[in-house]
């Protein structure tokens, strides 16, 4: 069964929510977006967090202190790097770690054979910000992938009416979700509810 990530959680409802509802990944948005949240109210809302859902914190290019602050203060178990890292800044850090790669064309997919990762998570391009913008990308583009699916993670512009689409037409082991699960620019849990429940149903 496809895993389900929520990103970009800023409130305790919500994240029960995402925990309740079945989600494999919660996100936590470090780097500069109306979903920013500090390491403080991170740590805070980590607390409630059972160990078998795992805490990944979204940063876009990061320095290694803001990194290791946040990976050893909150507890997080992933990194996200969504921004234009370079693989060997990823390896020297050496977390386990997620690589969002946005999609533009068929040159951007191969960007991912340059990471060694744990996951790939492809990504719709920015506009204000590197991610969480809401845009689909041409999924198509992932039809001559090199890394194997069970690696990749699809992101952009999903929601609960898109998801099942998304998943036959790319197989990939998660997908990932923020502004589909927002009802005026913030979380709604029923609509947590609604996407993991479409995401799981494929
Ligand atoms: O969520 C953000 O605000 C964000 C900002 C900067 C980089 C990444 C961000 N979010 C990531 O983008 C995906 C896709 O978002 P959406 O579903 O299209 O809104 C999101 O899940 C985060 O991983």
């Amino acid at each position: 069964m496809v895993k389900v990530k929520i990103c970009g959680l800023k409130q305790e409802e919500h994240v029960q929510a995402a925990i309740d509802e079945g989600a494999t990944w919660i996100g936590f948005m470090f780097a500069p977006s109306k979903r920013q949240i500090s390491v403080e109210r991170a740590i805070e809302l980590a607390k409630q967090v059972p160990s078998y859902v795992k805490k990944v914190g979204v940063f876009v290019n990061p320095t290694e202190q803001e990194v290791r602050h946040a990976v050893e203060t909150v507890g997080l178990d992933y990194v996200q790097y969504h921004g234009n890292e370079d693989p060997a800044f990823i390896k020297s850090l050496g977390y386990p770690s997620i690589k969002a790669i946005s999609i533009r064309g068929y040159e951007d997919v191969e960007k991912a054979s340059h990471y060694d990762v744990d996951y790939y998570l492809f990504d719709a391009p920015g506009t204000d910000y590197a991610g969480g913008n809401g845009h689909v990308f041409d999924w198509s583009l992932l039809d001559q992938l090199s890394i194997p699916k069970n690696r990749v993670i699809l992101a952009g512009g999903l929601n609960s009416a898109n998801v099942a689409r998304a998943i036959s037409q790319v197989d990939p082991l998660g997908v990932d979700v923020s502004s589909g699960v927002e009802k005026n620019g913030v979380k709604d849990s029923e609509l947590i509810k609604q996407f993991i429940d479409a995401a799981k149903a494929q």
